[in-house]
């Protein structure tokens, strides 16, 4: 990082790191690139909502999105036509009004997951990701679910879609501010090579999915895009969860007693329950503000000269949020911004309350991105997948609260293990907590795993057992 020369160009900071400034607006340079991190909601409003039209491109991306994608993944593609097609269409299929037709898959898959869990908790991360990504199958593919957790194509679109996030990743390939090297022969280099490769594999998993669905395989990436995005981000969103719940009991029973209080034991929890529990809608917006899985979401780019503040902006500059920063801003979100805490989105009566920023809409956090929610299809790059994901986590948050207690698991010597909310592994664009296995799943009630066994059998999924 070095400070950017010009004058009237945002202020750099002094021998600062990028991360964890507490700037409101910082001009910087990357090898060369010219690059603002922004540290402040209001600066986050003004630039990506207010201007949304000229904030809403992306940086160039020679691995992850010209070689490893060939522009296809329009999560990272420049703001053109072709982003418009798709995302439009995109839209259509994941809208508010729409996602209610997808709640009998996402009310089965939970199911499902919690069934797992209690037969086989030591593969809980396989369980949550074939929850999410297979309940995707279905939203995306029309595909039935996929009970396997160790299903081969489930497994390679995790692998791919790791590979793409971190080549996404800032920093991650010389290339990128030396974009010559990228007419270099492969032979000659091994990333040009990876990438070339995950390019091939993908075109053909994606391809094979969609041709069982539908001959027309030109749409087969705008649908490979959308599994790939959201998988991945919501199950390690869940992962959180798991952690949060071990480590604060207290929030834990708070929400199970108000799941026992609407639902009782004699049914399993369904997304019709949604609006029956602010707890519950509380502790999503407390995990999504408080352990984000995107600390920096995806970076945007400007594509025309602006000035903002008396400051130029040039245009092709790449624009970082640090969203982490907004997130945990005392100044939104008070003195205890670090804290785990799901009231602070509620008022006295325990209904949903917008927090403090108006900036942050009524969602209570920055996880699912930036631009405006009236024009999303045309402009903004908000997550277009955010309400399946929230209704995602939803469901398989109450049914595996409804279900089980989830406490550290034990040491040798009986002793609960010591789990440390701060740490955690980066994998490119994401954030997740470590992967050592370290719960313990207590079933709540003895019938609980009839009732689900119930609900499996109406639904025709009794058969679905994974461990055959
Ligand atoms: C907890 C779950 C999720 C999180 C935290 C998340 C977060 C994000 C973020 C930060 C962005 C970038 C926004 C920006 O540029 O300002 C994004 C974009 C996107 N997300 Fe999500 N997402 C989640 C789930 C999903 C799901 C379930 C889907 C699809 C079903 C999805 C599909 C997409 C797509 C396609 C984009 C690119 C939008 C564009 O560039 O126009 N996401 N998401």
């Amino acid at each position: 990082t070095w400070i950017y020369p010009a004058k009237k160009l945002p202020p750099g900071p002094p021998g600062l790191p990028l991360i964890g400034n507490l700037f409101q607006l910082l001009g910087v340079q990357r090898r060369g690139k010219p690059a603002i991190v922004i540290g402040s909601h209001k600066v986050a409003l003004d630039l990506f909502e207010k201007r949304g039209s000229i904030y809403s491109e992306r940086p160039r991306c020679i691995v992850a999105n010209e070689i490893m994608t060939r522009n296809l993944v329009f999560a990272f593609a420049p703001h053109d036509n072709s982003w418009r097609r798709m995302r439009r269409a995109s839209h259509e299929i994941l809208n508010n009004q729409i996602v209610k037709n997808y709640h009998k898959f996402q009310n089965i898959e939970a199911v499902l997951l919690v069934k797992d869990l209690s037969k086989a908790p030591e593969f809980y991360i396989r369980h949550i990701q074939r929850a999410t990504t297979s309940s995707l199958l279905s939203v995306i593919y029309g595909l039935p679910p996929c009970p396997d957790p160790f299903d081969p194509t489930l497994m390679l679109v995790t692998d791919l879609t790791q590979s793409v996030l971190d080549a996404a990743a800032p920093g991650q390939h010389l290339v990128e501010y030396f974009p010559f090297l990228r007419y270099l022969p492969s032979r000659l280099c091994s990333w040009k090579r990876h990438a070339e490769h995950v390019f091939q594999i993908a075109d053909s998993v994606f391809g094979d999915l969609y041709r069982q669905v539908e001959k027309r395989a030109e749409r087969a990436w705008l649908a490979g895009t959308l599994y790939a995005a959201g998988s991945e981000t919501t199950s390690k969103q869940m992962l959180w969860f798991l952690l949060s719940m071990a480590i604060y009991p207290d929030i834990q029973a708070k929400a199970q007693k108000q799941i026992d209080d609407i639902i009782g034991r004699e049914r399993l929890p369904n997304l019709d329950d949604f609006e029956r529990l602010p707890y519950v809608r509380a502790l999503i917006k407390e995990l999504l503000r408080w352990r984000g899985v995107g600390p920096f979401g995806i970076p945007h780019a400007l594509s025309e000269d602006d000035y903002y503040e008396g400051y130029l902006i040039p245009k092709g500059t790449d624009c970082i949020v640090n969203v982490w920063a907004l997130n945990h801003d005392q100044d939104v979100y008070g003195s205890d911004a670090d804290f785990f805490r799901p009231e602070r989105h509620l008022d006295q009566d325990g209904q949903l309350k917008l927090v403090a920023s108006r900036e942050t809409k009524d969602e209570g956090h920055n996880t699912f991105g930036f631009g405006r929610r009236d024009i999303e299809k045309r402009v903004s790059r908000i997550c277009v997948g955010r309400h399946v994901a929230v209704n995602s986590l939803f469901i398989q948050m109450t049914c595996i609260l409804w279900c089980f207690n989830i406490t550290p698991a034990e040491d040798e010597t009986g002793k609960p293990i010591f789990i440390d909310e701060n740490e955690m592994i980066e994998d490119g664009l994401t954030v997740r907590p470590l992967p050592i296995n370290r719960y313990k799943f207590t079933q709540r009630f003895p019938e609980m795993e009839e009732l689900v066994m119930n609900v499996l059998e109406l639904d025709g999924r009794d058969h679905l057992d994974t461990e055959d």
